[in-house]
């Protein structure tokens, strides 16, 4: 009994053995970048999510930089992943969307957003061209200018007024909260107001908790976050249903609107592409603009001038109009230099996107190394952001920096929205946003 159970050990011993070592040395069609893919199943990923406390780069690219040079390997999730903080090869990158390489996320992402299948909302090709429009269509300047700029401004100012009663507010919390009202009702048209339900909280609980390690048991900050993607997704569907079946059914301007009047007329076109994208949307608004104005707070606490800078444009705004309670207008918004600055500074250091991830489609050559095709891509862009050269003590918040950068100069040193055909669909309704925020709070609040 004894050899055959030694015999069992030793094949385990190898079985176990030449698994590690292909786990450690991954089949490549030439020489991979430096780096490490950790320990077998989930490679590097519990280092990445330890959360950081500073505005500088996460430690985990930081001290691979330092070790591999910009371009290196390792593992996510299971997943080998190259992670690149080189300016040119993530410009490259971005320019091959469709050719060598095409937009990928964690496998959590994927279940998350429904991002499987041909008819998935990530897709290149007409897929995109159709989802990119609507977005386009829905948070583009014309939208902002004539609709949504108004409806920002209502929205922040409840907001604020019911902050100020309150003795204490949890400000990422309060702030999510905020933008969640106003994303519901002009996403899929839901009346925060005059409903009984109140899907802030749910929106809230599945944004703060996606980026958790995708463990689905009861007890894990994981299973919340699902538990509150379903009920989203039912009132989402239900008022999808609601349009729907109302036959007097106006053609509005929300995602479900698009769906009423597009739902089946391409194969991709179904229900749950719709519910789908608009999670999708829920969570981009949610998660970008109240992490930024969040951040906004802590650094005006540190640098009181930049809250005068910005009083002073406001209350020469509020001069210049006819009747200081007339809402905000447009010109107003496009002549906020300062403020720009001010939402600039606060996005550079936000480090919003910590990554944009693609997947490799062919083996691609950089550089004397291989980025083998089927491994995914984290590009690192806040690299950028903080080059010294460029932005003079780049950890220091200084909007004042920015009167002296001119556009050419920012648009190659500056990418927190990303670059090629899938450059962020909302920055422009991010950055009103946040502007119209800073009105309404240096010019009603203290
Ligand atoms: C500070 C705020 C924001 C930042 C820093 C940001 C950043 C980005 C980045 C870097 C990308 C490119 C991702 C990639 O190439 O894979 C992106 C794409 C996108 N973002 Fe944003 N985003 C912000 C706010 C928003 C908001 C408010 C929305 C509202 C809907 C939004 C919607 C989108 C969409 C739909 C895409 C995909 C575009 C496409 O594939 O054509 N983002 N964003």
């Amino acid at each position: 009994m004894w050899p055959i159970g030694l015999c069992g050990v030793a094949l385990a011993t190898i079985f176990i053995t030449h698994w590690i070592y292909k786990w450690r040395n991954p089949k490549c069609n030439g020489v991979l970048p430096p780096g490490s893919m950790g320990i077998p199943l989930i490679g590097e990923t519990l280092e990445l999510l330890i959360p950081s406390r500073s505005l500088d780069l996460h430690p985990f690219i930081k001290k691979r930089i330092k070790k591999y040079g910009p371009v290196f390997r390792t593992n996510l999730v299971g997943r080998p992943v190259i992670i690149t903080a080189d300016p040119q090869l993530n410009n490259y990158i971005f320019q091959q969307e469709g050719k060598l390489v095409e937009l990928w996320y964690m496998d959590t992402f994927e279940k998350v957003f429904g991002l499987e299948g041909e008819a998935r909302p990530n897709a290149v090709g007409h897929i995109h061209k159709y989802v990119r429009g609507v977005y386009l269509g829905l948070f583009g300047v014309e939208s902002l200018r004539t609709k949504l700029l108004s409806e920002i401004e209502q929205t922040v100012r409840t907001n604020l007024h019911t902050w100020s009663t309150k003795g204490t507010i949890d400000t990422k919390k309060s702030v999510a909260s905020m933008v969640a009202i106003f994303a519901a009702k002009c996403q899929f048209g839901y009346d925060f107001e005059n409903s009984a339900d109140d899907v802030t909280e749910t929106i809230y609980g599945f944004v703060h908790s996606l980026m958790s390690f995708p463990l689905n048991i009861p007890g894990t900050r994981f299973h919340k976050c699902m538990k509150d993607k379903e009920k989203l997704q039912q009132v989402i569907r239900a008022k999808l249903k609601e349009k729907l079946s109302n036959p007097n059914h106006q053609g509005g301007t929300d995602f479900l609107d698009h769906a009423v009047k597009d739902l089946n007329t391409d194969f991709f076109l179904t229900e749950d592409f719709f519910v789908y994208a608009t999670i999708g949307a829920l969570f981009a608004t949610v998660e970008s603009i109240s992490t930024a104005i969040t951040l906004s707070f802590k650094l005006f606490a540190e640098h009181p001038w930049v809250v005068e800078d910005l009083v002073a444009e406001h209350e020469a705004i509020l001069k210049r109009r006819e009747n200081k309670d007339s809402p905000l207008t447009w010109d107003e918004y496009k002549s906020m230099t300062v403020t720009m600055h001010v939402v600039n500074e606060v996005i550079r250091l936000g480090n919003v996107l910590p990554g944009i991830f693609r997947k490799a489609l062919k083996d691609i050559q950089y550089n004397g190394y291989t980025i083998p095709a089927g491994w995914a891509i984290m590009a690192v862009t806040c690299t950028l952001q903080l080059n010294p050269k460029i932005f003079k003590d780049p950890l220091a918040f200084n909007p004042r920096r920015w009167k002296d950068i001119d556009a050419e100069t920012a648009s190659k040193n500056f990418m927190p929205f990303g670059g090629g055909q899938r450059q962020c669909a909302g920055a422009e309704l991010a950055k009103a946003f946040f502007a119209t925020f800073l009105h309404v709070l240096v010019t009603e609040y203290r």
